[in-house]
């Protein structure tokens, strides 16, 4: 294949939602989820993230537990793994915490519209990819990620991107964590936005693990391309 192995992991709450109506994070994950998701970035080569989730939660994107960052550096790897933004016009700030937290390569990924001169700020900071005209190519990023040696990626969302991901045919598996309580709100962003699929269009998954963690419950699918 000429992309990595590609999975969302994301949390949301029984109705769907990522975050509330204002784009403030709830923490839908208890202790157990919030461990699981530190594993998953632990093993993963590299994390993805879209500059809506950076600009709204200012995420580090790092490994927190100091046992499987000594792992990975037994293994000879950076402790945490390569961080990528999808920013299509450079809007990352350049003091998010991704650059200021934790060791391990950045990555910033533009579309070739995106302003020279923030390209060169955030050119000392982390390594920019440049791809699609307006839009990154998501496809082509994930090709150039797999030729940098990363096999396996994890999309931490959020609406938009998990929808990009999705729709371009770039995801192998999808886990959703749904915690025991409602957002709400028509505009609050849910696990999939974007433009959505039409009725003939749908994605097909294959679930193949269901496990009560604490209130809530992790649901792990396939996806198994289009459904009709
Ligand atoms: N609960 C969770 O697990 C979880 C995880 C992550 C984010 N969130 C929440 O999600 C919200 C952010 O989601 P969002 O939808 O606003 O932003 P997002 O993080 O999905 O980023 C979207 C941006 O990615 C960029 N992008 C570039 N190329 C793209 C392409 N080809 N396809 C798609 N996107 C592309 C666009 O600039 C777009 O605006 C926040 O409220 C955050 O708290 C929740
Ligand atoms: N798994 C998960 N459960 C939640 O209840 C929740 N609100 C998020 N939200 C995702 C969001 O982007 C978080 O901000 C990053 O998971 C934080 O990452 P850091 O600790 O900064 O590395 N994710």
């Amino acid at each position: 294949m000429d992309r990595p192995f590609i999975f969302i992991n994301s949390a949301m709450s029984a109705d769907g939602k990522l975050s509330t109506k204002e784009r403030k994070q709830v923490k839908i994950s208890g202790k157990l989820d919030f461990e699981r998701m530190d594993e998953l970035r632990a093993h993963a080569d590299a994390i993805m993230v879209g500059i809506g989730t950076v600009l709204a939660d200012d995420p580090s994107l790092t490994v927190k537990s100091p046992e499987r960052k000594a792992a990975r550096k037994a293994a000879g790897k950076s402790e945490n793994p390569v961080r990528v933004v999808v920013d299509s016009s450079a809007r990352t700030p350049l003091n998010a915490d991704i650059f200021k937290k934790g060791e391990g390569l950045r990555i910033i990924a533009v579309s070739n519209s995106a302003p020279e001169e923030k390209i060169r700020m955030l050119e000392k900071k982390a390594l920019v990819i440049k791809t699609g005209a307006f839009r990154v190519d998501l496809t082509e990023l994930a090709a150039k990620l797999k030729e940098m040696g990363i096999n396996s990626l994890m999309v931490e969302g959020g609406a938009t991107l998990n929808w990009g991901m999705l729709s371009a045919g770039l995801v192998d598996e999808v886990y959703t964590f749904v915690g025991n309580l409602i957002i709400g709100g028509k505009t609050a962003p849910t696990f999939t936005d974007g433009e959505g699929f039409t009725e003939n269009e749908l994605l097909g998954l294959e679930l193949f693990s269901a496990e009560k963690i604490e209130d809530g419950i992790l649901l792990k699918w396939k996806v198994k391309g289009k459904k009709n």
